[in-house]
């Protein structure tokens, strides 16, 4: 499998090439140059299957020419292997015919261990085979940043920075990062918003002589490689609730649009989807987009959801860039526009054919309790402010006859708070973390400015 970027750089590279670059050199994303194609009785062969298996299976194709198949397999199984329930994911009925798909169950409780732990796996295979080094720069609004720090930590082969908004996660989303003690790992408070954050990555990508002074690699979903292990856990929930014979709806809820951009992967690749929904928090401009075709940026502002407060969702390049028919000559120019303005101007054909799949909710933060309260009360589930969002979403599009699977992306014992304002239960931490409370944190606070993050990971490059 070859890949190309959104905005026209057609030097076609393998899958481990776009594992280490991470962004395309003209701020593009990289795109697979073809959806791999499974028939159905080729879906059918993966019913029953270990979900390690199942992932290598499906991700194969993407890493066709780079990582062969029993080395995927290896990898795979290494990284699901400790995760805290058997069935790696679980499906939780939760109303009839309304799913949980529970994607917390690896170390760091939220879904993003599910691609993190392989990323991890793929990274030390591809730097040790080539005898390469990187420098990961990550922006979090909380939970990538502490499933890539735990995927990554100790590592020979890379250093990790990681910038989050300060202030602007919960405590033990910030404590799971900055309590880490090994010396590859560098935490970075930034006085701004996750946008800010993600800006600053982007703008170290463009500035070509520090990306090649520190070999610069990214983890956020801007990787494809993200996209990629993200798409086997809608394959394997699609197919217990009886795809490729029937088909399934999903609902997500969004930020930086890669969850969901993964389950319309899926979707491409002939996994029968119905249609996908999208729950946000007041920083609503996906569902906006949806309903009036108006991308246009607001302030990102603080709520109860913290990793959705995100306004710029990186991963809508890959979808435009799908919708107006692989143009990337217009893609580049929407997303130059956008940069320039804050506003997106999508063609309204492109925007139709975003309809005809997507559909989005947003909620408010009391909208949000009374989601987490009437969920608790009726049907003994506790969420998190995420997950209870998307619920809320998946409840508003359920159709009869057709399953209804809401992705379930965070433990709610990373956001106490909400979750003991909605319901009166304190959710206990996993054993693994009890003590996270009481370990030192080490993080720099700095300002939302480049040369100031550059430099700290130039310092931080040198010492450690
Ligand atoms: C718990 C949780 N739910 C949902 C999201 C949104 O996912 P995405 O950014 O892939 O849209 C995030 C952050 O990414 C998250 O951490
Ligand atoms: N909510 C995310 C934001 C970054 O998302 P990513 O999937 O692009 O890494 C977070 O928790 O950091």
């Amino acid at each position: 499998m070859r890949y190309r970027s959104t905005r026209g750089d057609t030097r076609a590279r393998n899958f481990s090439d776009i594992l280490l670059a991470g962004l395309a050199d003209d701020g593009g994303l990289y795109m697979p140059e073809s959806w791999p194609q499974f028939t159905p009785d080729e879906w059918r062969s993966l019913r029953g299957l270990p979900y390690a298996d199942l992932a290598a299976r499906v991700i194969a194709p993407f890493t066709e020419g780079a990582i062969d198949f029993a080395t995927l397999l290896r990898l795979c199984t290494e990284a699901y292997a400790d995760f805290d329930h058997p069935a790696v994911a679980p499906l939780v009925e939760i109303e009839n015919g309304l799913f949980s798909l529970e994607l917390f169950h690896g170390p760091t409780l939220a879904f993003k261990d599910m691609a993190m732990q392989l990323l991890g796996k793929l990274f030390e295979h591809v730097l040790t085979e080539r005898g390469e080094r990187v420098t990961i720069v990550g922006a979090t609004s909380g939970d990538t940043g502490s499933a890539a720090i735990e995927a990554f930590r100790g590592s020979r082969h890379l250093s990790v920075a990681i910038l989050h908004p300060r202030g602007r996660t919960s405590d033990v989303q910030r404590r799971q990062m900055t309590t880490v003690k090994e010396d590859n790992i560098l935490n970075i408070a930034v006085e701004g918003t996750f946008d800010d954050c993600q800006d600053l990555v982007k703008a170290m990508f463009a500035d070509k002589p520090f990306r090649e002074e520190v070999r610069l690699s990214a983890v956020n979903s801007i990787n494809w490689a993200r996209i990629a292990a993200q798409i086997p856990y809608y394959v394997r929930a699609a197919l217990t609730l009886g795809a490729p014979d029937r088909a399934v709806s999903f609902a997500v809820p969004t930020g930086n649009f890669g969850n969901v951009l993964a389950a319309w992967a899926a979707s491409k690749m002939g996994l029968p989807i119905h249609r996908l929904f999208i729950g946000s928090n007041r920083n609503d401009i996906l569902t906006r987009f949806l309903d009036c075709n108006d991308m246009s940026v607001r302030g990102v502002e603080p709520s109860l959801s913290p990793s959705m407060d995100i306004q710029v969702s990186s991963n809508f390049e890959r979808l435009l860039f799908e919708l107006l028919d692989r143009d990337s000559e217009a893609c580049a120019r929407i997303m130059t526009q956008f940069r320039a303005t804050g506003r997106m101007d999508v063609p309204p054909t492109a925007w139709d054919r975003a309809r005809a799949v997507f559909s989005g909710l947003h909620l408010s933060d009391e909208q949000t309790l009374d989601e987490m309260r009437e969920l608790y009360r009726n049907s003994h589930y506790l969420a998190d402010p995420h997950t209870a969002i998307g619920i809320a979403a998946a409840r508003r599009g359920h159709e009869q006859g057709v399953p209804m699977v809401a992705a379930a992306t965070a433990h709610p014992a990373k956001f106490p708070d909400a979750v003991i304002k909605a319901t009166g239960i304190h959710p206990p931490l996993p054993e693994k973390l009890a003590d996270l409370f009481k370990r030192a944190e080490r993080f720099e606070i700095l300002p939302n400015d480049l040369k100031v993050v550059e430099s700290a990971v130039r310092t931080h490059l040198r010492l450690g």
